[in-house]
């Protein structure tokens, strides 16, 4: 029998197009300033600021010595040259970048990432020793026909194609439905674990179940406080990706002390 599953809550707070790089300083001090030892005993923290907040929250973060990950928005496919407005792993690996979120449903929708770019792109990821965050989800048209599951599988298998299990067991996953994205309408916690099951399924089928029991799946949309610790009683979500709520510190540090909260 495999052994039982030891994986730590991943809590990441991707920022978006959010917060300069002094109000980027100004959120993790405050963070920083609430967080103790104890919360970073319990979950991974993170954060996921737009780039040009990256430097200045490395600086913070190592000076202060904080307990706080994190990483970037997106990552190229490319290593390096003439691809105007990329930035490449190698790059983010040097300020210190732990995580490189890669095909947000945001870039699938605005910037028509589609598998294949995803795929070259967490291979990318993984060369320059980054965590990628690989991000899958259903539109709420897919949902309403009751393919969510076989729609998010699909995206799993393209994004992992050709992926050593060596380098598959460093990734995480995210399961964000487009639909509750920003939207305040949260999955329900059946739902959410629904799919952040059949996505560890389906990593036991394709690598096996020990890879499987270690590799975190998130849950992201519309995550707050007064859901979030809900949403943390599933046996298959591992933490959360939290857009809005992480511009709001002490939303934010609520949400990495989901255990104090009622489910
Ligand atoms: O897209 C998300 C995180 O990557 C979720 O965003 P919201 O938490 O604002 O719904």
């Amino acid at each position: 029998m495999a052994a039982a599953p030891s994986r730590k809550p991943l809590m990441a707070g991707n920022w978006k197009m959010n917060n300069n790089h002094l109000e980027a300083i100004a959120l993790v001090q405050k963070m920083a300033f609430a967080l103790k030892e104890a919360d970073y005993d319990a979950v991974d923290v993170a954060v996921i600021p737009p780039f040009t907040a990256i430097r200045s929250v490395q600086t913070l973060i190592d000076a202060d010595k904080l307990g706080i990950g994190y990483g970037a928005q997106d990552v190229s496919q490319h290593t390096s040259g003439a691809y105007t407005g990329e930035i490449a792993g190698s790059m983010l690996a040097k300020l210190g970048c732990t995580y490189a979120l890669v095909g947000h449903s945001e870039r699938r929708q605005y910037h028509a990432e589609d598998d294949a770019v995803v795929n070259a792109k967490v291979k990318a990821a993984l060369a320059a020793d980054l965590t990628p965050i690989m991000c899958v989800g259903e539109g709420l048209d897919v949902r309403k026909a009751g393919e969510h599951v076989a729609h998010v599988l699909a995206q799993v298998d393209g994004g992992l194609e050709k992926i050593p299990a060596d380098q598959a067991e460093k990734i995480v996953i995210a399961y964000e439905p487009v639909w509750a994205i920003g939207t305040g309408e949260v999955a329900t916690k059946e739902d959410a674990q629904e799919v952040c099951a059949a996505i560890r399924t389906r990593l036991a089928e394709l690598y096996d179940g020990n890879l499987a029991d270690r590799v975190r799946v998130l849950y992201g949309g519309s995550v707050k406080g007064n859901n979030v610790a809900a949403l943390m009683t599933q046996p298959d979500v591992d933490g959360a990706l939290v857009g809005g709520a992480s511009l709001d510190p002490g939303e934010f540090v609520k949400i990495c002390r989901y255990r104090d909260l009622p489910a």
